[in-house]
């Protein structure tokens, strides 16, 4: 379905753009421009730098392919390139990107007339060939437009054989991803090679944040070129984009995934999830429970993903099998790699089981739908409870999501996906090490979102995080802390016995086995020390009781040797005396000496006593 917008002639325009481009424009089916096109083509074919902000899907690479074309056509018209010389650079974040802006350069060059010098393109990505392999096609192929990504391009321009000087424009696409963080050093290495008299245009659906940033792209005096959507509620979105959340219990938003793709009706559906880990683990999961639900619903639905760790060519390839014509309704499971810039007109649903980490990454994402007019629907889960704050938060960004009601769950269906999604848990333990790297990750990216204060790792449900995920025990890790009654060892469900969950690679197996015996052995050393160590414990303080009875024994018999002494050497005096014995007497006087003595050694100065010796 498509929405009457305004639209500009292509002879409407004060300057006269290049015939037979113009001509490939209407064979194309581009019948007149786009307002972002008409404003921008006039001032970058003619000597000024752009700045372009203009919403997702608004036709902004046409707005700068026509512009290079025409530098390169009058390029070639002045003098011939030389050895190693090329025209024009388009930079974009992602392969994927890359790929496709060249695919656009060549749908209009092959429109080109017989007589015209031909104009030739390369592509320049990493992991589609090495770097000599590209280097040996430029000076085979001699193109004058150049479209790679950031990392590729610094490596080719470090050959010597590469001569930048003849550069007379740079475009960056997603131009505010290329100048944040994680790429600004990489375009400012590819800025310092080109010649400062060149001009430059930067374009995204979201640049204004990037402020006086764009200066390090090397502009000089640039024009700001800004086309917002006609609607008033929602400007920073195209108007034929729907834009609308479901508030849901964390732990069903894949039930409720599920429930979508079966029943709504749409061609393609982008599924935005935070992960490659994600992205792995249920599209695994999802084929799995297509495959085996066997319904007329799930027999219309195929599956495909895509994420930044698979390969470059398996990706390109996703990629262009799933914007293929299809009698059935197609499904891409993808993260933020898909989010900006790519064109698929028959994508009609987006949905996103959580917010990007930043808010201007959902407008890119949405914006996959909704595109040159179409009507598309982009629906946002939100989770129930603070994250609800979150459409506050973009509706002061000019961002207005309708809300939609969150579907009832279908009791069979629940049935089966919480079925299926336990068999096939437990036919290879690796999916279970697999559910807990997921877990590990969602927390990871959940603490990353630029909106902090509404995403607060402290509010998450970690519970519900869990069973979504399908685990049993929370894996070790700081956030722990925020689990109230935190269960022990962090089992909160013991359904599964570990001891006999096995991996089916049978090496894996093997070697969980093995390490299952040395653990069960190095529990039974370790209860057996450390009954030995309780044994001793107990028998130490046994012998200790023993010792101190034999001691006082010793103590006693001593003691009575030494009353003997005593009295016998009393006795011996009072013989000598004359001295009538009696027991009480002697009783008293032995006292009176053992205290006498004790005296006595309290002050060793004083004179030698009469026990001295014993
Ligand atoms: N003049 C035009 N008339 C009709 N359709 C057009 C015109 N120009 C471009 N389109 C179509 O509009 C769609 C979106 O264009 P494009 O990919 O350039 O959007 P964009 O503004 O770069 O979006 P994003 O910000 O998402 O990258 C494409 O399918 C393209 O073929």
């Amino acid at each position: 379905m498509k929405k009457e917008v305004a639209s500009v002639s292509w002879d409407d325009l004060s300057y006269q753009i290049e015939p037979w481009v113009k001509n490939a424009m209407i064979t194309l089916g581009f019948t007149s421009m786009t307002p972002v096109q008409a404003s921008t083509i006039p001032l970058l074919s003619q000597h000024k730098d752009v700045v372009v902000e203009a919403v997702t899907g608004s036709g902004k690479t046409l707005a700068y392919v026509i512009p290079v074309l025409e530098k390169v056509i009058k390029l070639l018209k002045e003098a011939e390139l030389k050895k190693g010389q090329f025209g024009a650079l388009v930079v974009a974040p992602t392969r994927e990107l890359a790929n496709q802006i060249n695919t656009v350069f060549n749908s209009v060059i092959e429109l080109q007339p017989e007589e015209e010098k031909r104009i030739g393109t390369q592509l320049l990505v990493g992991s589609m060939q090495n770097v000599r392999e590209d280097l040996e096609l430029f000076h085979k192929t001699k193109p004058q437009i150049l479209i790679g990504t950031p990392g590729r391009i610094i490596d080719f321009f470090s050959s010597n054989s590469i001569k930048t000087n003849k550069c007379e424009i740079m475009i960056l696409d997603e131009a505010d991803k290329l100048l944040d963080d994680g790429f600004i050093n990489d375009t400012q290495s590819i800025v310092r090679y080109l010649p400062s008299q060149r001009r430059t245009g930067l374009f995204s659906a979201t640049i204004s944040a990037v402020g006086s940033k764009i200066f390090k792209a090397g502009m000089t005096n640039p024009v700001k070129i800004t086309v917002k959507s006609a609607s008033l509620a929602a400007n920073s979105a195209p108007e034929s984009l729907n834009l609308s959340y479901m508030v849901v219990d964390p732990e069903l938003k894949l039930k409720i995934l599920y429930q979508l793709l079966l029943k709504f009706r749409y061609k393609k559906v982008i599924v935005y999830f935070p992960t490659n880990f994600a992205v792995t683990h249920f599209f695994n999961f999802f084929m799995e429970l297509v495959k085996k639900s066997n319904t007329p619903e799930s027999e219309t639905v195929n599956i495909y993903s895509l994420h930044g760790k698979l390969e470059a060519k398996p990706r390109m390839k996703t990629l262009n099998t799933f914007a293929e014509e299809s009698p059935f309704k197609s499904v891409l499971f993808t993260t933020d790699v898909a989010a900006r810039g790519i064109d698929i007109p028959d994508v009609d649903l987006v949905i996103q089981l959580d917010p990007p980490t930043e808010p201007d990454v959902f407008l890119h994402r949405c914006g996959r739908t909704g595109r040159a007019n179409k009507i598309g629907s982009a629906i946002t889960m939100i989770s129930e409870g603070r994250e609800e704050e979150y459409i506050n938060f973009l509706n002061v960004k000019n961002i207005d999501l309708k809300l939609q009601e969150t579907p009832k769950l279908n009791e069979e269906l629940v049935k089966n996906f919480d079925e299926k999604m336990r068999s096939w848990l437990l036919e290879d333990r690796a999916r279970y090490d697999h559910a807990v790297r997921c877990y590990v990750g969602y927390t990871r990216y959940y603490s990353k979102h630029v909106a902090s204060s509404i995403f607060r790792l402290a509010e998450l449900n970690y519970l519900k995080l869990a069973k979504l995920h399908g685990l049993t025990r929370y894996p070790k890790m700081p956030e722990n802390k925020y689990i109230k009654d935190f269960p022990t060892d962090g089992w909160f469900d013991d359904s599964i016995d570990f001891d006999t969950y096995k991996y089916k690679d049978e090496v894996k197996e093997a070697a969980r086995l093995e390490e299952l015996k040395t653990e069960k052995r190095r529990k039974e050393r370790k209860q057996k020390a450390l009954l030995k160590k309780e044994l001793k414990e107990k028998n130490s303080a046994w012998s200790k009781k023993v010792d101190t009875k034999e001691n006082k024994l010793e103590r006693r018999e001593k003691m009575s040797k030494r009353r003997d002494a005593v009295e016998a050497e009393l006795q011996k005096q009072k013989e000598a005396d004359g001295v009538d014995d009696s027991d009480s007497d002697v009783e008293v006087d032995w006292k009176d000496l053992v205290r006498a003595n004790k005296k006595q050694k309290k002050q060793p100065a004083q004179t030698q006593g009469f026990f001295d010796d014993l």
